[in-house]
């Protein structure tokens, strides 16, 4: 049902949003629903003095019901300015709100969870109008209150009888409305994961990034057609919830017709037996008409806020999400990396139903030394990584920064001790300039570059081997690497795609910005580069991470050999650690990945990768 706490909370919002605009429609709801009540009092003064001039002053009665009439005429309008207004305003604080939110989910387990997509799509949709359709309809719920006084009132000096049984056809449609409600968010709900399945083929559909597969592929009319059933059955529901709307309100229509149209018979009886005036006829049937109708606004309000309080739970659900990884109790600052990071016995995996992917990983990464870790394809590599930057913790042994498990660091803290390329890295459609930028962003700071970063994103550049290209393009730093927006909304400036070599360097520059890294990760860091691309970068990078703690990870075996120390992950565990040459000399699990890989290989092209 509705609660008092929750309309609290979603009432503070608004007023948050804009003060003064609150507290002239909440002075006004009142106004517009004494208004039409004042009106219809008015008209039948007019019409008895018109019927009988011996009655009183015909004139000062009309110029009053003239005033009102403006007031009727304009209230609406600005009512209707403000509700908008107040829309907008409580809109950016909620969803400030919801996505400050999001953003102190600092794990990745909670946004793979299905379910909490679900939720975070209706919590955006509430936010963007929740609050503010709550307060509508409260002081819907007021104006409809006063008019419903007002109209109810009247009936019961013409009529107490009357004004009981169109005060009692009220109740019917009360019921049926919060129930109909209810069912609407459930049907909302239920919706929802098809809803999103039909965003995401549409997107598709317009994407650049998936334009190329699309185009060659032909799978246009596929995601087309897929979109379609997932729309259609969304509007199958929503239809089917509708036609249930539409005969439960004709049926409650039909009921209030015949009250008034009863009433009307009774009215005009009367007055023909002279047991009403035609000023009371003139009231009656305003009053039985405005009676039902803020009877209707009134449950159509409450059921209005019904609904947004049921969508308002997901939004509350979203804003007070507990953390998804545990805080610690005590945090402790986190040092500069002295001695190493040691994984204890680390097993994981990324839910109760999915398989082990470490089982019982027992590593230590010296401080200032290069460890390599190699593997098959779904190794757990990359796994391990996730886990160094804490996006989740192990699910049974621990991982420890000169000896503090990760969990007693706070976590921004400890992210602020690393720089790393993942293997999907990002590509944003910002400038050059920009994305750079935005590996060493101060969150305090302006959310802007300032010239003064320019030295350091262009030495950042140097040292992914990217500033030539950058200076290059058509505006330098400054051009937009996107053909998706254009710089400054300026249609002839629209920007330019870097190749995916390009794109990674970036990437690296980005992850090379920060000068006080401790732990520089590399995820496959040169994937997309030609042989003598990744020399280069290999030999850039060696001088960066000189004297520092890095993880490397590459398919490209030749890369790493010159790592202080390879490991080999297979099923789920470390099966050799050793330096390249020891390794080859073991002839395990590395060796034979790796004379595999030089055996695809020419020998002048092995000779060049592997040194
Ligand atoms: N977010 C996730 N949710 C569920 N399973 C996942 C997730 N990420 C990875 N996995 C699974 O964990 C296993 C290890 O994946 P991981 O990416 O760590 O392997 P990898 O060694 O880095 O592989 P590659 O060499 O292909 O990059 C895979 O079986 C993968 O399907």
């Amino acid at each position: 049902m509705i609660s008092i706490a929750r309309t609290a909370r979603a009432v503070a919002v608004v007023w948050r949003g804009g003060r003064t605009n609150l507290a002239v429609y909440v002075l006004l709801a009142p106004i517009a629903g004494a208004l039409p009540v004042l009106a219809a009092w008015l008209t039948k003064l007019v019409l008895d003095r018109v019927a009988d001039p011996a009655g009183g002053a015909i004139l000062q009665v009309a110029t009053a019901l003239a005033i009102v009439s403006v007031g009727l005429a304009l209230v609406p309008h600005l009512t209707n300015y403000l509700r908008a207004d107040l829309g907008r305003s409580a809109a950016v604080v909620a969803l400030d709100r919801l996505y400050a939110a999001t953003d102190r989910l600092t794990g990745l387990r909670r946004l793979e969870e299905p379910a909490f997509q679900n939720t975070l799509r209706l919590a955006e949709q509430a936010g963007r109008d929740g609050p503010s359709r709550c307060v509508d309809g409260l002081l819907g719920m007021v104006q409809a209150t006063v008019l419903l006084t007002g109209f109810l009132g009247t009936l019961v000096v013409v009529s107490p009888v009357m004004a009981a049984l169109v005060a009692a056809g009220g109740v019917p449609a009360l019921v049926a409305e919060l129930r109909l409600s209810r069912r609407r968010a459930d049907m909302l709900w239920e919706i929802g994961p098809g809803e999103r399945r039909e965003m995401f083929y549409a997107s598709l559909l317009t994407s650049l990034a998936a334009a190329k597969e699309i185009r060659l592929l032909r799978l246009g009319g596929l995601f087309r057609r897929r979109m379609l059933v997932e729309l259609g059955t969304a509007n199958a529901a929503r239809r089917s919830h509708e036609r249930r709307e539409v005969r439960v309100q004709a049926l409650l229509a039909m009921l209030g017709a015949a009250l008034s149209g009863g009433g009307l018979v009774w009215a005009v009886t009367t007055a023909r037996s002279g047991g009403l005036t035609v000023g009371d006829v003139a009231v009656f049937v305003a009053a039985v008409a405005g009676v039902q109708t803020s009877l209707a606004t009134l449950i159509d309000n409450l059921a209005g806020i019904h609904q947004s309080m049921l969508l308002l739970t997901h939004y509350e659900q979203v804003v007070t999400c507990p953390p998804d990884l545990p805080e610690p109790a005590r945090p402790r600052p986190v040092p500069p990396l002295r001695r190493g990071i040691e994984l204890r016995d680390v097993w994981f995996r990324y839910g109760p139903e999915h398989p082990w992917v470490l089982r019982g990983v027992d590593l230590f990464i010296p401080a200032g030394q290069a460890v390599a870790l190699v593997g098959h394809n779904g190794a757990g590599k990359s796994t391990l990584v996730k886990l160094l930057c804490r996006f989740y913790d192990p699910t049974r042994g621990a991982i420890l920064w000169d000896g503090v498990d990760l969990r007693e660091l706070p976590v921004h803290d400890l992210r602020a001790r690393i720089g790393a390329v993942f293997q999907d890295y990002m590509t944003y459609d910002l400038t050059a300039e920009e994305n750079i930028w935005l590996g060493d962003v101060d969150p305090n700071g302006p959310d802007h570059v300032r010239a003064e970063d320019a030295a350091r994103i262009a030495d950042a550049a140097r040292r992914a081997g990217i500033h030539e290209t950058i200076e290059g393009l058509p505006r330098g730093y400054r051009t937009m690497l996107s053909r998706v927006f254009e710089l400054d909304g300026d249609p002839a400036d629209a920007g330019v795609l870097l190749s995916g070599g390009q794109w990674q360097r970036v990437a690296i520059a980005r992850s090379v910005l920060p000068e006080a890294r401790d732990l520089l990760i590399l995820d496959e860091p040169s994937a997309g580069l030609d042989a003598e691309a990744e020399r280069d970068i290999q030999l850039r990078l060696r001088d960066h991470r000189a004297g520092r703690t890095s993880v490397l990870i590459s398919h490209r075996l030749g890369t790493l050999r010159d790592a202080d120390l390879i490991v080999a992950l297979s099923g789920g565990r470390v099966v050799e650690a050793g330096r390249h040459d020891d390794l080859l000399a073991a002839d395990g699990t590395y060796a034979a990945l790796f004379r595999t890989q030089a055996a695809g290989y020419a020998p002048a092209e092995v000779e060049a990768t592997t040194g």
